[in-house]
């Protein structure tokens, strides 16, 4: 019993291990490798969430971990597959109240055997053992000499990410890297054209799950809940999983019943499918992605609600379209960006993104903005959003597009946004995870003058 016991502890770690090898080895993306590592792993619902929390922890802390490591290892730069059993063996020593030192560290050196390198099982257990010793009294950078870098290293960041985050936000910057979502909640709004609210309140009244009604209309958040894409009411169409940002761009599109909108980069589909349930049904919306694989996901989602107003494309939207130059109601662009805004939630962001890779969405975001804007009708709406935090992104990108196009001039934000959000705006609405309980968002609501 014992013995299996503790084998089920290694089968935890070794499962962890694999996607943190594949997150930092290979670049797969944490929330889909982990998904792919538990499904059918025979592991029990107490390891399965010490796989999650090992997996997270170790790469929400990666650059406080290799710190650490460096200080009680003769040489840092080891072999990536002996860092990477290191790295969760420090986030379980450093991180852990609940798991024993001795266990993480043997266990660790068993998965040096598995990894086929049992000739370093000797330097890991050194290395681990040293720094059970010596955790107490790991040095930090000198805040006064280096004050980027030991504030990048409190909160476990790139140094750009701080340098970034600060010149946007000031003394703010603090509070937003520090703050981390434990919450594993959702956000769940009725499909419109099925159910009102009360009908909603009472399916989810059925439901074991703990429940609290969102600041948002229609929408619950709602935790405790297994697997909720498996739940027979979702699978039936009745409501749909979205995040709070994601809602407000489509009430910030203000549609109505038989608009023509375009949804410029729509995939996988959630906004696209607010706005026609919006709609009623009626009217059409076109649902453009790039990727024919990310629109086979518009139509499953637009097919799993019943929606018939939608019309999922595959369409590159940087290139124009002068047939459609000044022929739709609204055009919503949710840009592909950083995602910094779900940084807390998806911490294999601060590894994936680097300031090149910022520097060039910047540039496609603002001529995708410059290409869309021409399909709205005088008169009519350009919402642009995106998931991230980053100034450079969101109000610089929108201030610099009303620059190149006085055409174009920021509008209010209408009355079905709760007044909270509405009286937040500056150029646009910034959500930020530690103030607005939801993921860092932006969304600005323009409109083009009548000739
Ligand atoms: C932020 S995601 C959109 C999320 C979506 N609006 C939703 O709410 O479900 C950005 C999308 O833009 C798509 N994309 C990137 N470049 C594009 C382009 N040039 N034309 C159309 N879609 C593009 C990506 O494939 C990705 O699905």
């Amino acid at each position: 019993m014992k013995e299996q016991k503790s084998m089920e502890g290694i089968a935890a770690r070794r499962t962890a291990l694999k996607v943190i090898r594949q997150v930092t080895e290979e670049g797969a993306y944490a929330a889909l490798a982990l998904d792919a590592a538990l499904k059918n792993c025979g592991l029990s619902g107490a390891d399965r969430r010490l796989v999650s929390r090992l997996t997270y922890d170790t790469l929400d802390h990666l650059i406080q971990l290799d710190w650490a490591l460096s200080q009680v290892m003769a040489k840092p730069d080891t072999d990536i597959k002996l860092k990477n059993i290191l790295r969760l063996g420090a986030c379980q020593i450093l991180l852990e109240d609940r798991i024993p030192e001795s266990a993480a560290t043997n266990i660790c050196v068993q998965l040096c055997t598995e990894l086929g390198m049992p000739g370093l099982k000797g330097v890991c257990n050194g290395i681990l053992r040293n720094l059970v010793r010596k955790k107490d009294e790991l040095a930090k950078p000198d805040a006064e000499k280096d004050p980027v870098k030991a504030a990048a290293l409190k909160y476990s960041v790139p140094e750009w990410i701080y340098k970034r985050v600060y010149d946007d936000y000031g003394e703010e910057a603090e509070k937003i890297l520090a703050f981390r979502n434990h919450d594993e909640g959702w956000m769940l709004r009725p499909n419109l054209l099925k159910l009102d609210d009360t009908g909603f309140e009472q399916l989810l009244a059925r439901k074991v799950w703990k429940k609290e009604k969102a600041d948002l209309p229609h929408a619950w958040r709602i935790s405790g809940a297994m697997d909720i894409s498996r739940d027979a009411d979702y699978l039936s169409g009745n409501y749909s999983i979205q995040s709070g940002g994601s809602m407000l761009a489509c009430l910030a599109m203000n549609v109505k019943r038989g608009q023509q909108i375009l949804d410029c980069c729509a995939a996988p589909g959630g906004k696209t499918c607010y706005m026609a349930e919006l709609m009623g049904g009626t009217g059409r919306i076109q649902a453009w992605d790039i990727h024919d694989h990310r629109v086979k996901l518009i139509e499953a989602q637009a097919q799993r609600l019943g929606l018939e107003n939608i019309r999922p494309m595959v369409r590159d939207a940087a290139k124009k379209r002068e047939d459609l130059y000044r022929t739709m109601d609204a055009v919503l662009l949710d840009a592909p960006c950083s995602g910094l805004g779900f940084m807390s939630q998806k911490p294999d962001l601060k590894l994936r993104v680097t300031e090149d890779s910022v520097r060039g969405l910047t540039e496609l975001q603002a001529g995708l903005l410059d290409t869309v804007c021409e399909y709205v009708k005088p008169g009519g709406t350009l919402v642009y959003s995106t998931c991230s935090i980053l100034k450079e992104e969101n109000e610089k990108q929108a201030a610099d597009f009303l620059a190149r196009h006085p055409e174009f001039e920021e509008t209010e934000l209408p009355d079905t946004i709760p007044e909270k959000y509405r009286r937040m705006r500056k150029t646009g609405l910034q959500l930020l995870e530690y103030r607005d309980g939801m993921e860092g968002f932006y969304l600005i609501r323009m409109r083009r003058k009548n000739d």
